[in-house]
């Protein structure tokens, strides 16, 4: 069946989810969710919907600095291109097994951008 490309909030939650369920138990990067952050996943999925509905569907209730969680998490165990790296590999897979279109391009490349400058900023603050 062809797939759909994201074009509503519902999109959104089910991509945040799936990423989510990849992600916490992931190898790499799952542990700096539980362990380091001791994430309260319940309370930052809704952020998570907002966030992504703002960068993809132009909605305004995200209205926070995403750099500063990281800036924090950072300083207990510092995010390195290796974590980036599988971030968005668990990302671009995730959008590509529910999604195509113009919009899941885009939220390869919104995520691409967005992690290339989060890692630049987070070695900057530690060099
Ligand atoms: C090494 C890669 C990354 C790791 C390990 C990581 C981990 C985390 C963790 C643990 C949190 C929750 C922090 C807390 O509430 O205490 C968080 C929040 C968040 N992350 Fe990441 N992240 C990564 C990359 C990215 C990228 C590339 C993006 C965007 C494209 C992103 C977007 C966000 C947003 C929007 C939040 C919510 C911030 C807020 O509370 O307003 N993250 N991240």
């Amino acid at each position: 069946m062809p797939k759909k490309d994201i074009t509503q909030k519902e999109d959104i939650q089910l991509l945040v989810d799936s990423f989510y369920e990849k992600v916490l138990k992931d190898e790499t990067i799952g542990y700096i969710f539980t362990e380091v952050a001791k994430l309260d996943v319940p309370a930052h999925m809704p952020i998570m919907y907002d966030f992504w509905s703002s960068v993809l569907l132009g909605t305004t209730e995200y209205k926070r600095n995403p750099m500063d969680k990281h800036f924090a998490l950072n300083e207990k165990e510092p995010l390195q291109k290796e974590h980036f790296d599988r971030w968005l590999e668990l990302w671009f897979e995730t959008v590509d097994e529910l999604f195509e279109g113009a919009t899941a391009k885009e939220a390869k490349t919104r995520a691409s951008t967005i992690g290339r400058l989060m890692l630049f900023k987070m070695e900057e603050a530690g060099s």
